[in-house]
């Protein structure tokens, strides 16, 4: 027996009477769809408090931005902000010539003619009219028959088209089988091509079909052969717009959207960030950009994701998870050590190889193309992470490129510090490690300074002046060049012991351009590598130090 309760359930779906399948041989739909957000009203309608006045202008100036050309902006009967929104639009003329604007009216006539009053002044405008064709709602909320179900949606088109004649405009009309989702498909078809039949739709003005999974009850595939039958058995199909509203139940408003286009749909109706009622509306931002990472332009821009987050945050007082496709903080970020490698890789090889088209490793996108960096977005260090992309951070931030060995040591250091301390480390803690570890290491051994003259046989003679433990001390040096004379001098005056010197440096050309980093690596007796990195305006007193920094680590 389930402890999940199953027996309760079952589908509350219907297959239509004819399947065709032959849309998902299709891999992708090729151009963008005609978009429409309903973030003003189907969005606004599910927020714990409804967007204000002004909070809606600026949300919908910045849909404007965006680029879109259909906007939802609200139910203009629902309530005094809703009807003063679209009167605002109006009288400060804000509704560009080439954006519509759409408002939501239940089929009912005082609501109609209230909708209708809002709308006065306005030119291109959808008039989006539903009722409610369920099973579930014509048995429990209507009582009323399959018959008299199509009657409310046929007056609710009568009365929308005499409203717009009477107003001598010309305004676009849309409507929803609501719940279609868990309707017979053959009679949410008999239902639209009834208010097919009384709005005629031409080519010059074209109605808009919407087919909403008001709840998403099926598996995405399901609901795409629902469309598909829709797509080939409505009227007037040429002059209709055949739209989508999937909400999010299941957690395929995308997948339905996606789908649904492949099988003959024109049109996404969706929000930003897939607010909306319960588990939200369709993502218009994940469907776009999804199309944007296939090659096919979106026509929405979303170049500017943190600006656009910023204000729908505020304005909404909700908040984009983390991990939402492309616009969550966390969706960029890699962590785990073979994939920043990869990453770190990836990018190198693109900066060389500079190919037509982006292929890094466990990124979809570049991050830079909707507004984010690499620092601080991409390679994010806890201990999860490697060399690789603790390497990456620091050669892309402070300009050290650390020899390859070195990376290793200091990868693990930087792990063995984030796991202890069960946090992640930011870049300037990470350089901060790097400092403290390695760099000018003063103890025992403290560099006062050297001089080294050059002899005729072209050889370092001189002296190495320094404090061992505090007290002052001159050691005498020789060697083929300065860093070889240290050496010495450190290996026979004070019977250090190592070998494999590993030597390199560069100057710092991020921050300090006057100085330069030297790295030093050595193996002790019993085997063991240190490393040490000095830092100075001078090369040499750089590799100088890095020595004595290696030599210190060792002691
Ligand atoms: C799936 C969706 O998102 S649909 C959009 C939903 N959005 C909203 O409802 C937000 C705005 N709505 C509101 O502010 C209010 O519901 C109003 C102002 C529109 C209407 O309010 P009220 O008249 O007080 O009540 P309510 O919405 O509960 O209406 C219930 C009545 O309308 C009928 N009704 C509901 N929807 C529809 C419809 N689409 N077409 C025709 N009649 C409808 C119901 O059967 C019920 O009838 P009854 O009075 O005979 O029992
Ligand atoms: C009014 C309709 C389109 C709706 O919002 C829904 O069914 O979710």
């Amino acid at each position: 027996m389930s402890k999940m309760n199953v027996e309760k359930y079952t589908k509350n779906y219907f297959m239509p009477p004819q399947i065709d399948m032959s849309w998902a041989f299709k891999e992708h739909p090729g151009k963008a769809p005609v978009w429409c957000s309903v973030d003003l009203r189907d969005g606004n309608q599910a927020l714990v408090i409804p967007m204000s006045l002004d909070e809606k202008i600026e949300f919908y100036k910045m849909l404007l931005k965006i680029g879109f050309k259909e906007i939802e902006v609200g139910f203009p009967a629902a309530s005094e902000t809703e009807y003063e929104f679209l009167r605002t639009l109006v009288e400060k003329d804000l509704i560009p010539d080439d954006v519509t604007v759409q408002v939501l009216t239940q089929a009912r006539e005082h609501i109609i003619k209230r909708t209708f009053e809002a709308l006065d002044g306005v030119k291109n405008a959808v008039v989006h009219v539903y009722n409610s064709t369920s099973v579930a709602q014509r048995e429990q909320v209507f009582k009323k028959s399959r018959e008299n179900i199509k009657k409310i949606a046929v007056n609710g088109a009568v009365m929308l088209k005499e409203l717009t004649e009477a107003a001598g405009q010309s305004y676009r009309f849309e409507y929803s089988p609501e719940s279609f989702t868990g309707t017979e498909v053959d009679y949410a078809c008999e239902v639209c091509n009834a208010v097919l039949d009384i709005w005629q739709p031409t080519a010059d003005k074209k109605s808009i079909i919407n087919l909403p999974s008001t709840v998403q009850m099926s598996m995405p595939h399901i609901y795409a052969a629902q469309i598909a039958y829709m797509s080939q058995n409505l009227k007037y199909r040429d002059n209709v717009v055949l739209s989508l509203h999937p909400h999010n139940d299941r957690g395929t408003g995308v997948a339905d959207s996606e789908m649904g286009l492949l099988a003959g749909a024109d049109r996404i109706e969706g929000t930003l960030f897939g607010n909306g009622e319960r588990t939200g509306n369709a993502d218009i931002v994940t469907i776009a950009m999804n199309m944007a990472a296939l090659g096919i332009d979106p026509q929405l821009d979303f170049s500017n994701m943190p600006e656009i987050i910023n204000l729908y945050e505020s304005v909404t007082r909700m908040h984009v998870y983390d991990r939402q496709p492309y616009s969550g903080s966390l969706v960029f970020a890699a962590f785990s050590g073979s994939h920043q490698d990869a990453i770190a890789k990836g990018m190198k090889w693109r900066e060389k190889e500079k190919p037509a088209h982006w292929t890094v490793p466990y990124l979809l996108i570049d991050p830079k193309d909707i507004g984010r960096e690499y620092d601080g977005d991409v390679i994010r260090i806890n201990s999860q992470s490697g060399k690789g992309g603790v390497a990456y951070i620091m050669e892309q931030k402070y300009g050290l490129d650390m020899p390859k060995k070195m990376r290793e040591d200091f990868g693990y250091c930087v792990k063995d510090i984030s796991d202890r301390k069960h946090k992640e480390l930011l870049p300037d803690e990470i350089y901060k490690i790097f400092h403290d570890f390695y760099v000018n290491i003063e103890a025992p051994l403290s560099l006062i300074d050297f001089k080294l003259n050059k002899t005729a046989d072209g050889m370092r003679n001189g002296t190495v002046h320094l404090y061992i433990n505090g007290n002052e001390k001159r050691l005498s040096a020789q060697g083929n060049g300065r860093l070889d004379a240290v050496s010495n001098a450190l290996q026979k005056e004070l019977k250090i012991n190592y070998s494999n010197l590993i030597y390199s440096e560069h100057a710092m050309e991020i921050g300090s351009s006057s100085r330069a980093m030297a790295y030093i690596g050595i193996t002790g007796e019993n085997g063991k590598n240190v490393w040490g990195a000095g830092m100075d305006t001078d090369i040499i007193t750089a590799s100088v130090k890095a020595l004595i920094s290696a030599v210190n680590k060792l002691l």
